[in-house]
């Protein structure tokens, strides 16, 4: 593609509008001859140090900050392009969106601290019911009917997302439904997708490491509905959460359609609830009518949930009557209130993916009404992530759980000691076992008829992060094992 057309918005200087680029990076490591390299200002280094290796490697124009420009003109060959800019990070994103420029017809996004890859993948259920060609895309990966794709960050780096988002539409992918995170926002990975509709589940404590205040991580993600939904798109919300009215005030100052879903909501407006066995029976007031929809899916916040996502789908134009009737098959995503084993004795093992004080609370209220036994929870808590909510998660599970063991989630760069210990120092009586293995091991040992046990913080994931190594684990897999080692064990009555 030809930099005049990439950088559309942009003054190219004088004679550069035809040179060929073919491809784009933000990491210099990455540059191919011919690319457009992106010298981005990051969290731990400036891309500007970068731009030199860049041009070795055959980068043939630079976009960087306008004030950048002087300074890297002397240090770079003069046939390499220099391309000043206010945003770097979101003209990167809009070149992206025209180099890779297919896109599926529909696409919705959903923002919040929780819920955001259970909403996704709903949405994707309920457009691959209607009938269409679907997909969502999040922490886990890329989802189709056919399966799921590797997944790295929830929201992936713009040049990423449209290359991914143009090979979704190759495939004749016609519905997306992706998750947006508060760091994708604020820099700038979603600009330039085409969005029919957005929604926000809530707001509670995380990344306070990232983001310097409360106030500061909501404007991120408020940036989905005040800066990316474009006119004549929908914003879905549930006005009785939290924040909702800050959500509320943009789409009405911006003139944008209103979807409002709950107790206190419009379109679909939620006027009973009442447990069913290992699920839920909702009745729905509409414009289109009233709803009795059974959803096989256990917990308050999974109602949100599935009619966050219902609203999304009918802001893309689908039908209330077929949308609601999907919900009572759908099924949950991955490692979030998954079942995953059952003891000899008589006691339940869940896989959760809670790893925030609020999704802990909300996990282990969800699972209470189904121990007949006691409720017992095994965390931790990631390391290089929000340190303040450790302490907070720890005093969640005492609060809410009969025992508490405290292990290792994935530890990063950080001393695992010492983020058990942040942990524990709000939750004092629980055990503490370093090892997750282990410590599940003891879990199961514990569970009587009755008994359930919530395995919280890695839900879906295969692996531990510790250092910069990713070594092989599964929650899943721990669970099994610890089960099977403890049948075994009372057969040979060891
Ligand atoms: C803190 C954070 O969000 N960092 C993201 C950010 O990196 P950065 O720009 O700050 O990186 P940096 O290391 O300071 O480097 C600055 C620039 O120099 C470049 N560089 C660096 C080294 C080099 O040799 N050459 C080079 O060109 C880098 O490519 C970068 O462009 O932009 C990168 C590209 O988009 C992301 O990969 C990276 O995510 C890191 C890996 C990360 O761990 N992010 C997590 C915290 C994250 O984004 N999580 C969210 C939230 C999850 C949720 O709760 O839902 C997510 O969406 O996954
Ligand atoms: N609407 C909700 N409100 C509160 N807690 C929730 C909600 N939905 C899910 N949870 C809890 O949060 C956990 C993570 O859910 P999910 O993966 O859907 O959220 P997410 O926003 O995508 O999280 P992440 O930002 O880590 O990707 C679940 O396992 C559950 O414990
Ligand atoms: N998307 C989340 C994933 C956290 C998963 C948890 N297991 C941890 O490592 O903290 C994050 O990047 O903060
Ligand atoms: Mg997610």
């Amino acid at each position: 593609m030809q930099l005049q057309q990439l950088a559309a918005d942009l003054t190219v200087p004088d004679g550069a509008g035809s040179l060929a680029i073919s491809g784009l990076t933000a990491d210099s490591r990455q540059v191919l001859p011919g690319f457009l390299f992106a010298a981005l200002k990051g969290v731990h280094a400036d891309g500007a140090g970068f731009a030199v290796q860049a041009a070795a490697a055959g980068a043939v124009a630079i976009l960087c900050a306008q004030d950048a420009v002087a300074g890297l003109r002397g240090q770079l060959p003069e046939t390499v392009v220099l391309l000043g800019c206010e945003d770097p990070r979101r003209s990167l994103a809009l070149m992206a969106a025209r180099f890779h420029a297919a896109q599926p017809q529909v696409v919705v996004a959903v923002t919040g601290t929780s819920g955001k890859t259970s909403v996704a993948e709903f949405t994707r259920q309920i457009f691959q019911s209607a009938g269409h060609k679907s997909a969502s895309l999040g922490t886990l990966g890329t989802v189709t009917a056919d399966g799921q794709g590797y997944g790295g960050l929830t929201t992936p780096d713009p040049v990423g997302l449209h290359k991914e988002l143009d090979r979704l539409a190759r495939d004749h992918v016609t519905h997306l439904a992706l998750e947006a995170s508060s760091h994708g926002l604020d820099q700038h990975r979603l600009d330039g997708v085409r969005l029919t509709a957005a929604a926000f589940t809530n707001l509670g404590r995380d990344h306070m490491d990232y983001h310097p205040t409360v106030e500061d991580y909501l404007t991120a993600k408020l940036r989905l509905f005040r800066d990316l939904l474009p006119k004549g798109g929908t914003v879905v919300v549930d006005p009785g959460e939290k924040y909702a009215d800050r959500v509320i005030s943009i789409a009405q100052d911006r003139g944008l359609q209103l979807l409002t879903v709950g107790e206190t909501g419009k379109t679909l407006k939620l006027t009973g609830l009442r447990p069913s066995g290992f699920g839920q029976v909702l009745t729905l007031e509409t414009p289109r009518g009233n709803y009795t929809v059974t959803l096989p899916l256990i917990g308050r916040f999974q109602v949100s949930n599935a009619l966050t996502a219902a609203g999304l789908a009918i802001a893309s134009g689908l039908d209330t009557g077929p949308v609601l009737r999907a919900l009572e098959n759908i099924k949950g995503a991955p490692g979030r209130l998954e079942f995953s084993g059952k003891t000899k004795s008589g006691g339940l093992v869940v896989v959760d993916y809670a790893h925030k004080p609020d999704a802990l609370e909300n996990a282990l209220a969800a699972l209470r009404p189904f121990a007949s036994g006691r409720l017992g929870v095994i965390i931790g808590a990631g390391g290089d992530r929000d340190p303040g909510k450790r302490q907070l998660m720890g005093k969640a599970a005492q609060e809410r759980a009969d025992f508490v063991i405290v292990t290792d989630d994935n530890p990063r760069s950080e001393d695992p000691a010492l983020i058990r210990k942040a942990v524990l120092k709000g939750a004092p009586a629980a055990r503490e076992i370093a090892d997750r293995a282990e410590a599940i091991r003891e879990g199961v040992r514990q569970l009587k008829a009755g008994d359930i046990l919530c395995v919280a913080g890695k839900g879906h994931e295969t692996g531990q992060i510790v250092g910069n190594r990713v070594l092989p684990f599964s929650d899943h897999d721990a669970v099994a094992e610890a089960i099977a080692e403890q049948e075994s064990a009372m057969e040979t009555g060891a």
